[in-house]
């Protein structure tokens, strides 16, 4: 069946839960982040996360139909402390923005405030076999968040940027011929984070994800925010630039947001 664009057919994300119930379920993501009712957690700090990426581990690019994709075969590329129990290891990284002159396009806000794009570092458990035996887990996959913030060029996710000519439509792919370290998209500083249970932000939306969210935008220009709509997609009017791939914010219900700072 022809599924379109998940977030321009029928209503979009509001519609999601018609197909996929989990979508009004406990732990779903993204969520807003109310920065008064953030809980410190002194233990967040005490077993530091540990962030390691390597120059040698992205290994292309693909247009996945709703956003970019750099996969990585997760050489040298590990993730462990913090809120986590085990370690993982990293899959990919996308991102999700907005539209030209709006201020929406991240999937988190901060006190309702929205940044105009969103980067996900995915990594999975390697409690388990590999990512697509982790994916559906409760504690199958860890997803750094980092905000894009418009201000000075960037110049390492420009040569990521640089292929995106390359992967024009759905499914076009790209292997990456040159060193490229995803430590370069974490911001300067990363010691401070959000951490709480939540969701795939898309459909199959399982709620797999411990989420860390960084507090410290990473600066990209206003250009690169405007190349990130160069990517293409199809709407139900036909193939066209790519942007508002991001899901709302959703419910916390019962769920208390911690900070690894006070
Ligand atoms: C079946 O496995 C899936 C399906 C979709 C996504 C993408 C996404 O829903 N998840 C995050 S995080 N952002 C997104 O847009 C995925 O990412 C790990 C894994
Ligand atoms: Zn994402």
């Amino acid at each position: 069946k022809k599924r379109g664009n998940i977030y321009l057919s029928g209503a979009g994300p509001s519609a999601w839960h018609e197909e996929y119930p989990v979508a009004k379920g406990k732990r779903q993501s993204p969520v807003d982040i109310n920065t008064n009712k953030t809980k410190f957690d002194p233990k967040l700090a005490a077993d530091p996360l540990t962030i390691r990426f390597s120059d040698s581990c992205c290994q292309s690019i693909v247009n996945t139909g709703i956003s970019f994709q750099v996969t990585s075969n997760g050489a040298g590329c590990e993730l462990s402390g913090g809120p986590l129990d085990s370690t993982y290891q990293f899959a990919q990284f996308h991102a999700h923005w907005g539209a030209y002159l709006k201020t929406t396009g991240s999937e988190h806000t901060v006190d309702g405030v929205s940044y105009p794009a969103e980067l996900h570092l995915v990594h999975w458990n390697t409690k388990y076999d590999d990512f697509k035996d982790a994916v559906d887990k409760p504690d199958g996959l860890a997803v750094i968040a980092v905000f894009f913030k418009r201000g000075k060029e960037h110049p390492g996710f420009g040569k990521i940027q640089d292929l995106f000519s390359k992967i024009p439509a759905k499914g076009a792919k790209v292997n990456i011929d040159f060193e490229f370290n995803p430590g370069l998209l974490m911001p300067p500083d990363s010691e401070n984070y959000w951490t709480y249970l939540g969701s795939l932000t898309t459909p199959p939306l399982y709620e797999s994800v411990t989420w860390i969210v960084m507090k410290e935008p990473l600066e990209v220009s206003v250009e690169q925010i405007a190349i990130l709509r160069t990517l293409l997609w199809e709407t139900p009017n036909g193939v066209s630039q790519m942007y508002n791939n991001f899901r709302p914010p959703v419910p916390l219900r019962d769920r208390v947001i911690r900070a690894s700072f006070g």
